[in-house]
């Protein structure tokens, strides 16, 4: 059964109801297979909190925008909600609870007692001074202070965000409870409470589950990798210091590609010092569409989600796909891949380091104690192996690809959740 859950956003159909519609579609796929009666389906499908609130921001110029901003706690059932804030002028509601819904079965499916939840301002990060983007973070923030807190809901990175950002909501949060709350926010600067290895965490993750994929030695496997951001540009430096060679990426500026493989962190170095892969000098430039129909053996998307479709999946040729962006494969693509004999190792496994060692921080900073780098990658490391044998062992034991096995073990563990603690009043 495909679940119809009325939306705030009307037709045209935008990118964020597609990722809603997929999220659904998913659900009700594990929903089947669990043998869940309608009212849970219900329960499941229907975020428990969505706030939408207008965040008025005075630019330098003395002009007074008003941009939008969301938060989203898909479900609490299991724990406090947890989840990244995204800033891009795409945020909508709809994406936002897709995000959110994700987020929910991802922490079950690891095994670390959180719901799920996502924060979006629907703004260009980019456009803005540093000092527009600290005023806009702050009153966001404010905005959403109701909802948020260490027991509560606690927010991390994702697209558009990272550690300066999560500084000024721990800050802005503590203002107002009148001391330090570190536990708040994951993925801080160290100076702050943040844990040793978050920021390379979500690349870790999708290193380790790739490798376990490829089942081979590294050595030779060829790698493109769709998005150079936080993720993406640390995942082809992971796969790269692994033995892999990593021939082609891409970002917002550009796409660039070296048959003989690219020097990742020089790429970085420039990326750092211009702002995008676009133009390095080391590699040919390409169509950034290209880099999806590469002969390579590991496709890695790690941009944003709803880009390998229907249209584009009868011409990929890589044989494996690691999701680290949440929501890149639409249902339609999926099937097609499936059919094709491609294995794609889905997000909620593949982009689960991210939240694991954000759970470790979370940790540290509630005990008010840290552990060393090792320890911290140690963790990560049992959780990410152990969320990917039991995905594979389900899916070979029942048939099913490897997202269908993951969104059944971590929809049926939340709905273990509701069902054991039933329903109040
Ligand atoms: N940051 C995390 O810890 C984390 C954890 C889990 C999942 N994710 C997911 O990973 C994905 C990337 O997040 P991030 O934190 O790296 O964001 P980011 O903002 O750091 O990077 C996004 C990257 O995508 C690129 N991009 C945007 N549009 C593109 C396009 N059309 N073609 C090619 N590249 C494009 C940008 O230029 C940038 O390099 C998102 O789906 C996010 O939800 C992030």
């Amino acid at each position: 059964m495909t679940l119809v859950v009325p939306s705030k956003t009307p037709a045209p159909i935008t990118p964020g109801r597609q990722a809603l519609d997929s999220a659904l579609h998913q659900l009700g796929q594990a929903g089947d297979h669990l043998g869940l009666d309608d009212g849970l389906r219900l329960m499941l499908a229907t975020p428990r909190r969505s706030l939408t609130v207008s965040v008025p921001v005075r630019r330098e110029n003395g002009r007074l925008d008003v941009v939008q901003g969301f938060r989203v706690q898909h479900n609490v059932s299991r724990g406090p909600a947890k989840g990244g804030i995204r800033f891009h002028p795409s945020a909508d509601l709809d994406e936002v609870t897709a995000l959110a819904m994700w987020m929910t079965w991802k922490c079950a499916l690891v095994g670390i007692p959180y719901g799920g939840a996502k924060g979006g301002v629907a703004v260009a990060p980019e456009t803005l001074t540093t000092r527009e983007l600290e005023r806009l973070t702050r009153r966001y923030v404010n905005e959403i202070l109701p909802l948020i807190g260490p027991e509560k809901d606690i927010p991390a990175p994702d697209v558009g965000t990272d550690e300066q950002t999560m500084a000024w909501i721990m800050d802005t949060f503590s203002v107002n409870a009148g001391y330090s709350v570190p536990g708040v926010v994951t993925g801080k600067p160290t100076a702050l409470g943040g844990s040793l290895g978050r920021a390379g965490a979500t690349s870790r993750g999708v290193q380790i589950v790739a490798l376990a994929a490829l089942g081979r030695s590294p050595e030779g496997v060829t790698v493109a990798v769709q998005g150079f951001g936080k993720v993406g540009a640390l995942a082809a430096q992971y796969l790269s210091d692994a033995g892999c060679t990593v021939v082609a990426v891409s970002d917002v500026s550009g796409a660039v590609h070296a048959s003989s493989g690219l020097d990742i962190a020089d790429l970085r170095a420039w990326v750092a010092e211009t702002g995008g892969v676009r133009g390095y000098r080391h590699a040919d430039a390409l169509d950034r569409d290209e880099l999806f129909e590469l002969d390579v053996d590991l496709l890695v998307p790690a941009a944003l989600e709803g880009v390998i479709t229907a249209a584009n999946a009868p011409r990929i040729r890589a044989r494996l796909i690691v999701e680290g962006a949440n929501g890149p494969t639409t249902p339609e693509a999926d099937e097609i891949l499936a059919e094709h004999g491609t294995t794609v190792v889905p997000d909620i496994l593949a982009n689960a380091g991210g939240v694991i060692v954000s759970y470790l921080e979370w940790v540290q900073n509630m005990q008010a104690y840290s552990w060393s780098a090792a320890e911290v990658e140690m963790r990560l490391r049992d959780l990410m192996e152990s969320a990917y044998g039991e995905v594979k062992s389900l899916s070979a034991d029942r048939g099913l690809t490897l997202r269908q096995a993951a969104h059944v073990i971590g929809v049926g563990r939340v709905a273990e959740a509701h069902q054991m603690r039933g329903l109040y009043p």
